[in-house]
């Protein structure tokens, strides 16, 4: 499977072609940066530590796409969707990992994904963190009678431009799922001030930032007298792009349309 990599200087960039190289099965067909990139022209083995592999950086998406299968796309939302376009086109698998999309950016990737694009999108691609969120809906399930507050804490690197992380979200949904309500309906996203007592039923998010951190999530349920704590830790990039390139041989095989890395994993 020929794939071609979105950002490919950016932290997960590097990552997706060292990993590219690594697995058996795909090959990196492009690797993209923007126009005006310091990049342009780099050898895409060099930037990820690989030293040459004959790839270099280029800001010619649309030219590529016709000898490619599948895009890994860990960049911003807005060119996301674009991209999303692109690939229903094309007919191309599109697996997102960017995080930070509105509601009316979700809906613009859905309608890519209804139009011949074969999207698996998700603020997490590791399996860990996917696994968890399977705990998290469980434990909601069966506690959602016992009175327990349900708290999500995150705490992510320094460079970090969006918040709560996609992974948080994707936690506070499985959450919301586990106790048959919409997140959209329950979620305190923010504390400042006089605040009054904390309402039933919230599920309530805390954000860190700083320093290397490469990505924490805590699910904490607080009852009267306990505390239960369900907590992933990254300690590697790579398991995010490890995700993203068994997605994209998932999805090779899939009909278009949208799908979580849930459904990758059949978890
Ligand atoms: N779902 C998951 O498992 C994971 C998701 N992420 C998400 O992936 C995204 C990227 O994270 P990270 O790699 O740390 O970020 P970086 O800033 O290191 O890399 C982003 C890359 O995308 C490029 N880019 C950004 N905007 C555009 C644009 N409009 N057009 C073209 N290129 C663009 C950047 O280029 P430039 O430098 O020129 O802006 C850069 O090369 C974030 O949304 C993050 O939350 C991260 C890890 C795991
Ligand atoms: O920006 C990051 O770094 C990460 N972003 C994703 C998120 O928003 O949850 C995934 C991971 O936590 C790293």
């Amino acid at each position: 499977m020929r794939l071609v990599v979105l950002g490919a200087a950016g932290r997960m960039g590097r990552n997706l072609v060292r990993i590219i190289e690594e697995t058996p099965g795909v090959t990196l067909a492009a690797a993209i940066e923007r126009k005006g990139s310091s990049v342009l022209g780099h050898d895409a083995g060099e930037l990820a530590g690989l030293g040459e592999i004959g790839t270099l950086v280029t800001d010619a998406l649309e030219p590529v796409l016709a000898d490619a299968d599948g895009i890994l796309d860990f960049t911003a939302p807005a060119y996301s969707i674009s991209v999303a376009e692109l690939a229903a086109q094309h007919g191309l698998v599109h697996v997102i990992g960017t995080t930070g999309f509105s509601a009316q950016d979700d809906a613009a990737v859905a309608k890519a994904a209804a139009s011949g694009a074969r999207v698996v999108k998700s603020g997490n691609m590791s399996l860990g963190v996917n696994m968890l969120a399977v705990l998290v809906e469980r434990a909601a399930r069966a506690l959602a009678a016992d009175g327990f507050d349900i708290e999500i804490a995150e705490m992510h690197h320094r460079h970090k431009v969006d918040a709560p992380s996609g992974t948080a979200l994707l936690l506070g949904e499985a959450a919301a799922a586990g106790r048959e309500i919409a997140l959209a309906d329950a979620s305190v996203r923010a504390r400042d001030g006089h605040t009054g007592p904390r309402p039933a039923g919230a599920i309530g998010f805390a954000t860190l930032r700083g320093g290397s951190v490469i990505g924490d999530h805590s699910v904490i349920f607080a009852g009267e007298g306990e505390r239960i704590e369900l907590v992933h830790r990254a300690d590697d990039r790579a398991i995010y792009a490890r995700g993203a390139v068994k997605a994209a041989l998932w999805a090779g095989g899939q009909a278009p349309g949208l799908y979580s890395m849930r459904d990758v994993l059949s978890i």
